[in-house]
């Protein structure tokens, strides 16, 4: 791949020897860069992608918006939660998830249980720069989506700040961002000689 050189290869291979068996699981806010970011740290670190909206709309043959008014929140939560334990069944593998799966408690918990989990932060400006350009994150259809991404960002971060692992997401290239994934994930490799 053109993005990749000398040195990502070998941040690559102690990446995935950190996970292991393991799922690499992105969380964070609408507009981070989960699906992006992780469809490319997969491809860095040749395993699979998955993206758990993406699942969900194909497993309901639903958009998003369309769950969201037809069920609701609620039961939009307990789909994804199924489909996620579904998927963390087997790893290695990048997961991107939606942005409010790691703030339902019994999901964050099963994320917790088996994966390593990396929080894509980023700040309101740039998420509300991303998320304006398209139309299909119910949650932003109100009077002020501005003002309820800030909202859902105060809510939300003391769990996002539970993961793992934080990496900055700004307006860089994506490749930087993933190649800053994959070295944090290439930092939690404990290796023999760290053990003594
Ligand atoms: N570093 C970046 N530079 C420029 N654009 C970016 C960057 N990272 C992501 N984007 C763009 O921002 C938009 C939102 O990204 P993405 O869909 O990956 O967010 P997400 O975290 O998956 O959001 P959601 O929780 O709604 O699924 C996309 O158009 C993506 O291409
Ligand atoms: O932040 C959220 O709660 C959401 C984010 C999206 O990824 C979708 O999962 C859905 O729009 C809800
Ligand atoms: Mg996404």
């Amino acid at each position: 791949m053109e993005h990749e050189n000398i040195d990502t290869h070998t941040m690559a291979d102690r990446a995935r020897m950190a996970l292991g068996k393991r799922n690499l699981v992105l969380v964070g806010l609408m507009g981070a860069g989960k699906s992006a970011i992780g469809k490319i740290v997969a491809a860095d670190l040749g395993i699979p992608f998955v993206d758990s909206d993406h699942e969900i709309e194909r497993v309901s043959r639903m958009t998003i918006p369309e769950l969201f008014q037809a069920y609701g929140e609620p039961e939009f939560r307990q789909l994804e939660k199924r489909v996620i334990g579904r998927l963390l069944e087997s790893g290695p593998r990048v997961l991107s998830t939606g942005g409010g799966a790691f703030v339902n408690a019994e999901t964050r918990d099963a994320i917790k249980a088996n994966s390593l989990s990396l929080w894509l932060d980023a700040d309101l400006d740039t998420l509300w720069e991303r998320v304006i350009k398209r139309d299909n994150r119910p949650l932003l259809k109100t009077e002020n989506p501005k003002k309820t991404l800030e909202d859902l960002m105060i809510a939300r971060y003391p769990l996002y700040a539970e993961a793992d692992l934080r990496v900055k997401s700004r307006d860089v290239k994506k490749d930087v961002i993933a190649s800053e994934v994959i070295a944090a994930v290439a930092g939690t490799l404990v290796t023999k000689t760290d053990e003594h």
